[in-house]
């Protein structure tokens, strides 16, 4: 185990900024929590325990959770693991390593646009032995607007059309796409699609969304943490 390379406070009093190095180290042990607690959130809903045991479990888990101390994080304040927008974002609930709601998706440049790889287990069921409609939905959404920030032009979701075509089938490996088609002023457009590794050609859920980039008085106000930078 290595030890935790921390940021010590600085002489006057405000933490100094974390190095690069110490970032990925914070981010490393995030996503190692992450990952348990995924394991954990699929085991509960898999689980055919019996209450006793249950009751044992969330009396552990109750402990567990208060360990987890210190400063917590204010609404609108981006973590410092963060690169925002556009980049790590640790807890997204799609791409977070740290998210324990997370697939999570990972995500790469491809076909004139992003491809987003990722399996989805039980907690994410909605019909039995399928995908929840709403997260794949959520699934969209997010790389949609990944791949606006990646061609430049972060916006946010202002319209998404969801087509379910067939069910998204659990525990199998999904690829999806996003691409954008179109700008007219703030407004980007954008398509989206879901289909399995196993049949890349066979989409089984499409979208077509706005995105609108919120001009700087706005994005000033909806993103207080980024004062400065827009
Ligand atoms: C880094 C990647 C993270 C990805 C996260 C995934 C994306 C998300 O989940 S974002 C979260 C969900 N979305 C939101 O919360 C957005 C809520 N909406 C808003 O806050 C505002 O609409 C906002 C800030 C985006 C834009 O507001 P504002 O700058 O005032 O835009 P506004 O002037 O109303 O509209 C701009 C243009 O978009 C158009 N527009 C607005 N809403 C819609 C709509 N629903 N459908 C089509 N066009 C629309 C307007 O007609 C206007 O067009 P034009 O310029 O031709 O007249």
């Amino acid at each position: 185990m290595n030890t935790p390379p921390t940021a010590p406070p600085a002489t006057n009093g405000t933490t100094r900024r974390p190095t690069e190095g110490e970032l990925e180290h914070q981010r490393a042990a995030i996503a190692a929590l992450g990952h348990e607690l995924r394991a954990l959130v699929d085991a509960t809903v898999r689980t055919s325990a019996p209450a006793e045991a249950l009751h044992r479990v969330a009396d552990g888990v109750r402990r567990i959770t208060g360990q987890l101390t210190g400063r917590r994080r204010e609404r609108a304040e981006i973590p410092a693991v963060d690169e925002f927008p556009g980049g790590t974002r640790m807890y997204s609930p799609v791409t977070g390593a740290g998210s324990p709601l997370a697939p999570p998706m990972r995500v790469t440049p491809a076909d004139g646009g992003l491809i987003g790889r990722c399996t989805l287990g039980f907690a994410h069921e909605g019909p039995p032995g399928y995908v929840h409609g709403g997260m794949s939905a959520m699934l969209l959404d997010e790389l949609m607007g990944r791949a606006c920030a990646a061609a430049g032009m972060p916006g946010m979701t202002v319209s998404l059309q969801v087509r379910y075509h067939r069910p998204v089938p659990l525990e199998t490996p999904l690829r999806v796409h996003a691409r954008v088609t179109g700008t007219e002023g703030r407004k980007i457009f954008v398509d989206g699609s879901i289909s399995t590794e196993g049949e890349p050609s066979t989409t089984v859920v499409t979208a077509d969304g706005v995105f609108v980039t919120p001009d700087p008085d706005r994005t000033r106000a909806l993103f207080p943490s980024l004062r400065g930078t827009v």
